[in-house]
């Protein structure tokens, strides 16, 4: 598979992927879906925002599928809205050239190719083969797609998904969490593939995710839900806070001691351990050997943004299942 196909696209105007002056604005608005007496969408507002990544977070069950579906008009609203460049998604005149979208990688014929169903689609919007093959070989499956789709990995399937999306060139990607099945190096070509998309063709992408982890080298917003409801939203960079390392010692009172006379704000999480507020393990090293304390271990404990994601995952792991 390429894993370069899109970089060497040519200049706009002739690329496959063309681009649109502005990127297509979203905007949620107080968003609820109840299932009888089960909110599964519960009041959400947020924005995404064109030329941008915005990962669309939350644990298992959180209810993203659920907004993404009503934002494609899939599913009914319960109340409040979900708007395209102001529009409904019903009332927009070319949905297939505004809105590109991915919500499932397993809803193809599995006695078709995947060249044919893109050529199938393609035909009934007026659309060229060539392109069809264009868009194949641009997300890496151009000899792949003439095999039957049933046959496909989830990977492909994901691959297959991501063409049909991009099919109309549309101006906004919805993808319901894309990086699913692919491998490191598939989760990279995916990175740049759309940093590509919103960066350079000032394209609105909004991906979902169950973990942070996943989606985070990609975004550059994120929207953090939990219970249907939104738990924080901006700027990654801006969220993310401090990144933190845990060490692991003999006396953790005694080394968190030594790290605060240095000016670095530590926690005792462990007899034996200590959370530092800093990924300067030099730093974090050098202050406990001139003070004699051992260290037995050092990890990277990651950012404030991902321990609240993992509390949050484990509290609200899965509500069914918990009977929330
Ligand atoms: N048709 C339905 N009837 C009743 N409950 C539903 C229906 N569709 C979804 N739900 C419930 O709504 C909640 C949110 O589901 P949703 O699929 O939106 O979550 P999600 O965040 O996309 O989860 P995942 O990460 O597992 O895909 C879940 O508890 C789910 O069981």
């Amino acid at each position: 598979m390429s894993t370069a196909a899109f970089q060497g696209s040519p200049t706009p105007g002739t690329s496959t992927l063309q681009g649109d002056a502005r990127g297509a604005h979203v905007d949620i608005r107080n968003l609820t879906k109840v299932y009888g007496s089960f909110r599964a969408v519960d009041d959400l507002s947020f924005t995404v925002e064109p030329g941008r990544v915005t990962g669309f977070l939350g644990p298992n069950g959180s209810g993203k599928t659920t907004t993404l579906r009503m934002l494609l008009d899939l599913i009914r609203i319960t109340e409040g809205t979900a708007l395209i460049d102001g529009q409904r998604y019903r009332d927009i005149k070319q949905p297939l050239h505004t809105v590109g979208a991915a919500l499932e990688a397993t809803n193809f014929h599995p006695g078709r190719s995947g060249r044919d169903h893109l050529r199938v689609l393609a035909a009934t919007h007026g659309i060229p083969d060539s392109r069809v093959d264009e868009l194949l070989e641009l997300v890496g499956i151009p000899a792949a797609a003439r095999k039957k789709a049933g046959g496909y990995s989830m990977g492909m399937r994901q691959r297959l998904g991501l063409a049909t999306a991009l099919l109309g060139d549309p101006r906004l990607l919805v993808l319901d969490e894309p990086a699913n099945g692919l491998d490191p190096q598939g989760i990279r070509w995916l990175r740049g593939f759309l940093r590509h998309l919103s960066a350079d063709l000032g394209k609105t992408v909004l991906i979902s995710s169950h973990m942070l982890s996943e989606v985070q080298q990609t975004v550059d917003d994120v929207v953090i839900i939990a219970n249907g409801r939104k738990i924080a939203a901006g700027p990654l960079k801006e969220l993310e806070g401090r990144a933190s390392t845990r060490v692991t010692t003999r006396d953790a009172e005694a080394l968190a001691a030594v790290f605060a006379q240095r000016g670095l704000e530590a926690r005792v999480s462990d007899p034996r351990q200590v959370e530092v507020a800093s990924e300067d393990l030099v730093l974090i090293g050098d202050t406990a050997l001139a003070a004699g304390q051992p260290i037995h271990g050092l990890a990277s404990a990651g950012t404030d943004l991902e321990e609240m994601f993992v509390r949050l995952t484990e509290q609200h792991g899965n509500r069914n299942t918990e009977g929330i």
